[in-house]
């Protein structure tokens, strides 16, 4: 894979016009598109494939209910054809085992290729005092990899996690569980609310399979020149 072919957009806009523009604008560009809870919830799942064209999409909602409702999220998420699905992993291992067989039976029934079921462990956007604050015993990294193993022994075909714990993740589970990461910040970028941050190339360099990058993209005056900008950091 090119390192081009690693990232995905994270397109968030309740504008749906924004999205189809952004989207094929950097169609070509990267590897694919990911879009989240404000582009779909302003505007549904028709709108998001529509936006996104034949790219390969990450349906990003980060389910987090009882197994049963997930399964049932899972289901008809299947139907907007995501390349990369989510939950949250602290929902537990029922939930987790739940998502991870309603994405195989329902990509069966519907005749699509199976997308990769992720769990997020700790959002990019929290730090130590974060997780303390919620009760979560830290350090960061420490739930991170508790958390990713609880997902890989439910089945789970990768984690979203941050760039600072690939190292340690690919150590505990392995080379073919994949690791994706969102918090990614070029040196010329604003960090934003993001806690766990590094840069694309160091990211790369550490073994993350896929980038989420957003906001250093879509944010930019000129978001292709700043796509090939990191593609070009990248090679
Ligand atoms: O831990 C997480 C999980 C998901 N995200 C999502 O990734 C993008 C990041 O966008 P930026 O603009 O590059 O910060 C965004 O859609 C988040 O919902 C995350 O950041 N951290």
């Amino acid at each position: 894979m090119t390192p081009k072919e690693r990232i995905f957009v994270a397109i968030d806009t309740p504008d749906i016009n924004k999205a189809t523009e952004l989207a094929k604008a950097l169609s070509g560009e990267v590897g694919g598109i990911k879009i989240g809870k404000e582009l779909f919830t302003a505007q549904g799942p028709n709108a998001v494939r529509g936006a996104v064209g034949g790219e390969p999409l990450f349906v990003d909602l980060k389910f987090h209910d009882i197994p049963n409702t997930v399964a049932g999220a899972i289901r008809s998420s299947l139907h907007m054809r995501p390349f990369m699905v989510n939950v949250h992993a602290s929902g537990g291992k029922a939930m987790m085992q739940a998502a991870a067989e309603a994405a195989r039976e329902t990509s069966e029934d519907l005749g699509l290729p199976r997308p990769i079921v992720l769990a997020v462990t700790v959002l990019t956007s929290m730090d130590d005092n974060d997780l303390s604050d919620v009760g979560q015993k830290g350090p960061a990294a420490e739930q991170v990899e508790r958390l990713a193993l609880l997902a890989k022994g439910s089945g789970i075909d990768g984690v979203v996690c941050s760039s600072k714990e690939i190292k340690l993740l690919r150590k505990a589970c392995g080379p073919d569980f994949k690791l994706v990461v969102p918090g990614i910040r070029p040196t010329w970028a604003n960090a934003g609310d993001q806690k766990r941050i590094m840069t694309p190339r160091d990211a790369i360099e550490a073994g993350a399979d896929y980038l989420v990058i957003g906001r250093p993209i879509t944010g930019a005056e000129d978001p292709v020149a700043a796509a090939r900008r990191i593609v070009e950091e990248l090679n």
